[in-house]
């Protein structure tokens, strides 16, 4: 079994149990439910912003903990500062120590889309990401089957949120895509190796039709990335470990897009 399958063995369990504690009834009386969601396709194109989603993790299977101090309150209004287009937030208790918690805290303090990071499996999770705040929520093909993925972006849809698909290879491109689809994201991390390589988006980025917004995922760790990701035609790039590893996540971010300001500045 590979961390993906055991992380979704889990989320059986977790929806089963939540469901019968917190049925969806329960979580549409959320203020949330009625709200209007911000739209991370359109913030991530956004001329005046980075294309950065800056993400909130305090850790992960691949890395243990990664930041076991920071605040989300903190930490995201700096992101947001430091000029990140959107923010992620990891909800995952059990492997990557996040919580729902966490994503409505950044919700509150933050106008900007949010992206709910989970493993999403079931309808339920959706009712329940419109429920905390969400604007969005990630749906990986690797977890899923074509058409089950389809039918929950559909589902996130009629809730107006966006659908952000996660693919690592082409088959899994090509037998996803779909129009209830907003961004496609290349995951540089290999699940089964953790090694990440740019390699892979740099390889199905052309593959991406120009409908989707196009973003790079993980292993991201210096501004030159960024251009030469931008070069190939990413608009998007998710970036968590890199500033969550610092003491001070915020700060981390602030001199990171500072350095990607000055390098479009010399290359014009
Ligand atoms: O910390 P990194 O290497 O910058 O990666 C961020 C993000 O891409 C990663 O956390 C991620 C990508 N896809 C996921 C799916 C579930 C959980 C986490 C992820």
């Amino acid at each position: 079994m590979d961390i993906l399958q055991k992380i979704i063995a889990q989320k059986e369990k977790e929806v089963a149990d939540k469901q019968s504690l917190y049925p969806e009834k329960l979580l549409e009386k959320s203020t949330y439910f009625e709200g209007r969601t911000i739209s991370l396709k359109r913030y991530i194109t956004r001329e005046d912003k980075s294309g950065i989603i800056a993400e909130f993790k305090r850790q992960s299977p691949s890395k243990g903990v990664i930041n076991a101090h920071a605040k989300v309150e903190r930490t995201t209004i700096g992101y947001m500062q430091a000029g990140a287009s959107a923010l992620s937030v990891l909800t995952d208790k059990e492997f990557f120590g996040g919580s729902n918690e966490d994503l409505s805290t950044a919700r509150k303090f933050n106008f900007c889309p949010v992206l709910r990071k989970d493993f999403i499996i079931d309808e339920y999770q959706i009712v329940e990401a419109k429920s905390i705040g969400a604007d969005a929520i990630l749906l990986i093909a690797a977890a899923l089957e074509p058409k089950r993925l389809k039918e929950l972006a559909a589902f996130a849809k009629s809730f107006g949120l966006e659908v952000l698909m996660e693919v690592h290879n082409e088959a899994e491109l090509e037998n996803n895509l779909n129009e209830h689809l907003d961004v496609v994201g290349v995951n540089n991390r290999n699940l089964k190796t953790f090694e990440t390589t740019i390699e892979t988006s740099k390889a199905l980025v052309d593959k991406i039709p120009n409908e989707f917004v196009k973003i790079s995922e993980s292993g991201i760790s210096d501004p030159e990335t960024i251009i030469d990701l931008k070069a190939c035609g990413f608009q998007g790039f998710l970036i968590g470990e890199t500033f969550m590893k610092s003491s001070r996540p915020e700060r981390a971010a602030a001199e990171f897009i500072e350095k990607i300001e000055k390098q479009k500045l010399e290359i014009g």
